[in-house]
């Protein structure tokens, strides 16, 4: 592994528990290998059910991982103890798809905001300038820090899950379909703030979407993933422009596309692409 990468996820195995007493756990994630490189992004991309947010669970700790490893800048993660959970929120961080979920409603920006700094054994004093630094980050107004995060719409709410993500300086950010839910103009201004803030900080990003047009702009590489098993990976431009597997070319074509000739191309390839499934 070398010195730039951030993630190393090799060999890795999920088995979520089976229902009923004598049921066998269930394996959804089947032998998962993926890297990322710091400051870099990579895309994961596939439908429902596939394991996106399994493996984004995997990372931060959360699943039942069976078989393989998980390496943060070399070191395997952990979350034994209170100081192993603490050590990794410091480092991976998570943005949800629903910030009208994700954020809690009864606090203040300034509270959901210091509130994982002050977990940290931060001052109150400290918190303060980092908080001030964190909505400049985000392009919020200072003044949005006395307001609660429902008085936000769906774009800045978004803004504001991002700066708490950002709040402990973590080397990485699980970005779980963090674009779904909003309108395309937002969508593409919170692509934009993401570009920009790991341009500016270097932190590197899991990309989560089931729309692999959003994952294109902007992940450097991307892993396309279908029933727990990667199916194709390599760098964003030859997935998108030379999709080799026959899942991918079929998610590239249902991806809606602003542009209308880019567009009509798409639908000519959908038609060819149904023929030749239908003749199969
Ligand atoms: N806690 C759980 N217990 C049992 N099975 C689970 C659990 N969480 C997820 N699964 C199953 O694991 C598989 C992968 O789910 P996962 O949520 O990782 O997929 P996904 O690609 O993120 O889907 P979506 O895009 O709908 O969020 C699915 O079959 C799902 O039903």
């Amino acid at each position: 592994m070398s010195e730039s990468t951030t993630l190393d996820v090799s060999d890795l195995a999920v088995a979520y528990p089976g229902r009923g007493l004598r049921a066998k756990p269930i394996e959804v994630l089947h032998g998962v290998n993926l890297t990322i490189r710091a400051g870099e992004t990579h895309g994961l991309v596939g439908e429902s059910g596939s394991g996106k947010t399994t493996l984004g669970r995997a990372i931060l700790g959360l699943a039942p991982v069976t078989r393989g490893t998980i390496l943060l800048k070399g070191e395997p993660i952990r979350r034994k103890t209170v100081s192993d959970r603490r050590r990794l929120a410091s480092r991976v961080q998570v943005v949800f798809q629903d910030p009208y979920s994700s954020l809690n409603p009864a606090m203040t920006v300034e509270q959901l905001l210091t509130e994982p700094l002050r977990a940290q054994g931060g001052t109150r004093d400290a918190a303060s300038t980092r908080i001030h630094e964190l909505l400049d980050r985000v392009h919020l107004p200072a003044e949005s820090m006395r307001r609660y995060a429902y008085e936000f719409s769906g774009g800045q709410r978004q803004r504001l899950a991002i700066a708490r993500a950002l709040a402990l300086g973590p080397e990485l950010i699980v970005c779980d379909e963090p674009v779904s839910a909003l309108d395309l103009t937002t969508q593409a201004r919170i692509l934009e703030l993401l570009v920009e803030i790991q341009e500016d900080t270097g932190v590197s990003y899991l990309f989560i979407s089931h729309d692999l047009a959003v994952v294109r702009h902007v992940s450097h590489d991307i892993s396309v993933i279908y029933r727990g098993e990667i199916v194709e990976q390599d760098v964003a431009e030859r997935v998108t422009t030379e999709p080799e597997h026959p899942y991918t070319r079929k998610l590239w074509m249902s991806s809606p596309l602003p542009d209308p000739d880019e567009q009509a191309v798409r639908r000519a390839e959908r038609r060819r692409f149904l023929e030749l499934e239908a003749h199969a």
